[in-house]
């Protein structure tokens, strides 16, 4: 069950968390036309940081201008307004989910007198796949449900229809005695996970998927970029679940997964079942958000409770 906070921000105003409610009749509700973000702030000590807060502002904007939605706020008010809401919770650390959708006015496919609602909220929420996942790594299954294809979702969207996909390639992974699905595209290529996108490393070389299929991940692009820094060699190319595989390491990333190893998949033991780059990356990506490292300084949104 997800931990109350006092407040949620909602269209332009902090409401206490039980009062932020909407109409059955909800347009998104019934037809799915919403769009969300998923953002980490982390307690760095003598204060608090938003992790890359505008480019998931940016994501959410985005993500709103590809479903034809016009969320009715510049980027500066939910910014702005993501870091009131902390604030409000007295939040140093936690989850923080902005939400757009088209609320009650008419019903029927087409959108037409339904007013854009914006809500956000904010909530602590600890290890994404389990408290053992970030040590020990996870099992993953491949899934029996197929990444959308890219002209029947639009996947770079963060759209709130989307998830139906990602619900039920997890409900069937969990169902299963998996801790995750493994989602492949309509090609049959790796895709990602119902909620984060996937690397693997083989040979030296870290790998992950092109931006096709999936969601643009910008835990995935700060990954890219940190991993780079330390020397090592990172591609985008498409890979098969075989050669997932015979990787030798492999892991999740995102925003609610962090840096998720992945110890085994489809009942087949990920290399020695020790992952040792996947554990550098892992520790420097927690450097990184906590504020450990100035080279990375430009990532954070700092503020204090
Ligand atoms: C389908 C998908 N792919 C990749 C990612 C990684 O994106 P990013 O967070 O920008 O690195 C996420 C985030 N999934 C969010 C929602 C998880 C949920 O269960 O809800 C998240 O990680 O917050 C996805 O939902």
């Amino acid at each position: 069950m997800v931990q109350k906070t006092p407040y949620i921000w909602f269209d332009g105003n902090l409401v206490p968390w039980d009062e932020a409610q909407v109409h059955v009749l909800t347009h998104a509700l019934h037809y799915g036309v919403g769009v969300f973000e998923g953002i980490r702030a982390y307690n760095c000590g003598d204060c608090s940081a938003v992790f890359r807060l505008p480019e998931h502002v940016r994501r959410f904007f985005d993500s709103a201008r590809i479903l034809r939605m016009t969320i009715p706020h510049s980027e500066q008010t939910i910014t702005d307004a993501i870091v009131d809401t902390l604030k409000a919770n007295n939040m140093k650390e936690g989850y923080i989910r902005p939400l757009s959708f088209f609320g009650a006015g008419a019903m029927g496919v087409l959108p037409k007198d339904n007013p854009v609602q914006t809500i956000i909220a904010t909530w602590p929420w600890g290890a994404y796949l389990g408290e053992d996942a970030l040590e020990k790594g996870i099992r993953v299954c491949t899934s029996s449900f197929t990444r959308h294809h890219v002209n029947v979702m639009m996947t770079k969207s963060k759209a709130v229809g989307n998830y139906v996909n990602s619900v039920l390639a997890k409900m069937e992974a969990v169902d299963d005695g998996y801790d995750e699905a493994l989602m492949l595209d309509t090609n049959g290529y790796v895709s990602e996970a119902s909620g984060a996108n996937i690397f693997i490393v083989r040979r030296g070389i870290i790998k992950t998927t092109p931006l096709t299929s999936i969601l643009e991940g910008i835990t995935r692009d700060s990954l890219m970029v940190v991993a780079k820094a330390m020397g090592y060699t990172v591609v985008e190319q498409q890979f098969t679940r075989d050669e997932l595989y015979v990787a030798d390491e492999a892991f999740f990333c995102g925003t609610a997964a962090e840096l998720t190893p992945i110890r085994e998949v489809d009942r087949r033991q990920i290399g020695t079942g020790e992952f040792p780059i996947s554990r550098a990356l892992q520790k420097e990506f927690f450097k990184v958000v906590q504020g450990q490292d100035p080279a990375y300084e430009g990532w954070l949104h700092r503020y204090s409770c």
